[in-house]
C-alpha cells in the first residue's frame, strides 16, 4: 500500500472571514482577537478619537517618467534610504488594465466558497486560496482572505490552482503580470544608478527572477480595533508592488520611528517598498519596513501586492561596493532560495524573519 501523507502541521479549523462576515454573529471569535499585553503596539488598533490630530505625514511620490532627472533619482533614494516605502506614479501601464485586474480579483473573492475551495491553500503553503503563514492551532489569524499565485518562472506555477472562473482572470493575471515585471525591472535599473552602481547590478544578480501575485481580501469588521487585517511583516521580496482597489479604505500602515503611519493611496498610483533582499544586498542601506493592515468597520478592501524576487539558485550577500570600513558588512551570504523557503514556513513575525541573514541578530532594526 502507498503510504498515507499526513501533514505534520495542525493549523485546526480555520474560519473563512467573508463567511464570517455574512454569517452576522454578534462577537468575533476568540482566534481573531489580538492580544494587547503580548504586542502593545497593537493598541493604535483602537480608532483614534474625532478630536485627535489627522496625521499628515505621507509616504514619498516617485515620478517615473522623471527618474532620468537626478532631482527625481535622489527623491527615489531618499524614499528607499528614510522610508523604504514610495507611491510610483507615471508609471506607464494602462489604468485599465488595473481597473481589469481588480474586477476579476474582485469577481474571484465573491464566488461561492465552494467555488473558490476549488482552488484551496494547503497548509504551511503560501499558494491558493485561504490564510497564508498559519502553522499552528494556537496561531491568531488574520481578517484577510487570500489568493495567491506563483506567476514566474513557470516552474513555481500549480497549473491546478490556476482559476477558470472568473473568465479573464488567468489571462488578466498574465497581462498584469508582464507589466509589473517591466516596472519592477526599471525600478531596479534606477535604484541600481541611485546607489551609484552600475544600472544592471540587480538584474545580472537576479538570474530569472520569481514572480508572485497575492490578492489579499479583507471584509468589513465590526471590531477592527481588536483584529489584524494583515499582521506586521517585512516582505521577503527584493521588491514588492501593491494596487490598492479604487475607493477602498485606508488600510496599509507603515512602521516609521515606532509609529504606524497610514499609507493614503493616491489614484492609479502603485505603491513600492524594498523588500528583504534589497535590504541585505545593499548592507541595510536600504531597509525592509515592517509594515501590516487594519480592517474597516463598514467598507471591505482589496490590496493585489506582486513579489519580485531573484531566482531560488542564486547565491546572496551584501554587494562589496557597500560595504566600507563606516558600513560593515552585517549579513551573512546564504541561497536565496533557502530565505524563501524560511520565509514561507515561519509566521509573520514583524521583521524577525530576516535574522537569518543577519550577522549580529541582536543588533537589529
Ligand atoms: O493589504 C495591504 O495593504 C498589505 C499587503 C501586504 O503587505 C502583503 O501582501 O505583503
Ligand atoms: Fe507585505
Amino acid at each position: 500500500m502507498a503510504p498515507v501523507f499526513v501533514s505534520p502541521i495542525n493549523v485546526g479549523h480555520i474560519d473563512d472571514v467573508q463567511e464570517l462576515r455574512k454569517s452576522k454573529l454578534t462577537s468575533i471569535p476568540q482566534r481573531f482577537i489580538r492580544d494587547i499585553a503580548e504586542d502593545p503596539s497593537l493598541s493604535t488598533l483602537t480608532p483614534p478619537s474625532p478630536s485627535s490630530k489627522p496625521s499628515f505625514t505621507a509616504i514619498p511620490v516617485v515620478d517615473l517618467s522623471k527618474l532620468t532627472q537626478n532631482t527625481q533619482l535622489s527623491k527615489l533614494a531618499t524614499a528607499c534610504q528614510d522610508w523604504g516605502f514610495f507611491q510610483v506614479i507615471n508609471h506607464g501601464i494602462d489604468p485599465g488594465l488595473l481597473e481589469r485586474l481588480e474586477k476579476v480579483s474582485m469577481d474571484f473573492f465573491m464566488m461561492p466558497l465552494e467555488e473558490k475551495q476549488k482552488y484551496p491553500m494547503a497548509p504551511g503553503t503560501i499558494q491558493g486560496y485561504g490564510q497564508a503563514f498559519v502553522f499552528s492551532e494556537n496561531q491568531k489569524l488574520d481578517w484577510c482572505n487570500m489568493f495567491a499565485l506563483g506567476v514566474e518562472p513557470h516552474s513555481i506555477r500549480n497549473p491546478k490552482l490556476w482559476p477558470t472562473k472568473p473568465t479573464k482572470f488567468s489571462e488578466t493575471v498574465e497581462e498584469y503580470s508582464r507589466e509589473i515585471r517591466g516596472l519592477c525591472q526599471k525600478l531596479l535599473s534606477f535604484i541600481a544608478t541611485a546607489l551609484g552602481l552600475n544600472k544592471d547590478t540587480f538584474e545580472e544578480k537576479f538570474g530569472v527572477a520569481v514572480q508572485a501575485v497575492r490578492m489579499n481580501y479583507y471584509p468589513p469588521c465590526s471590531r477592527p480595533d481588536l483584529v489584524m487585517g494583515l499582521s506586521p511583516h517585512s516582505d521577503g521580496s527584493a521588491l514588492t508592488v501593491l494596487q490598492e482597489r479604487k475607493g477602498s479604505p485606508v488600510g496599509l500602515q507603515i512602521l516609521k520611528d515606532n509609529k504606524w503611519v497610514p499609507v493614503q493611496p493616491i489614484p492609479d498610483a502603485l505603491v513600492v517598498n524594498i523588500g528583504d533582499t534589497i535590504e541585505v544586498l545593499t548592507n541595510g542601506r536600504y531597509k525592509s519596513v515592517e509594515h501590516r493592515a487594519v480592517t474597516h468597520k463598514d467598507k471591505d478592501r482589496l490590496s493585489i501586492a506582486t513579489f519580485y524576487a531573484p531566482s531560488y539558485e542564486i547565491e546572496l550577500g551584501p554587494i562589496p561596493e557597500l560595504v566600507n570600513e563606516n558600513s560593515p558588512c552585517r549579513y551573512r551570504r546564504y541561497n536565496h532560495g533557502e530565505y524563501s523557503k524560511h520565509y514561507v514556513t515561519n509566521k509573520l513575525q514583524g521583521k524577525r524573519t530576516l535574522d537569518f541573514a543577519k550577522i549580529n541578530p541582536t543588533n537589529s532594526s
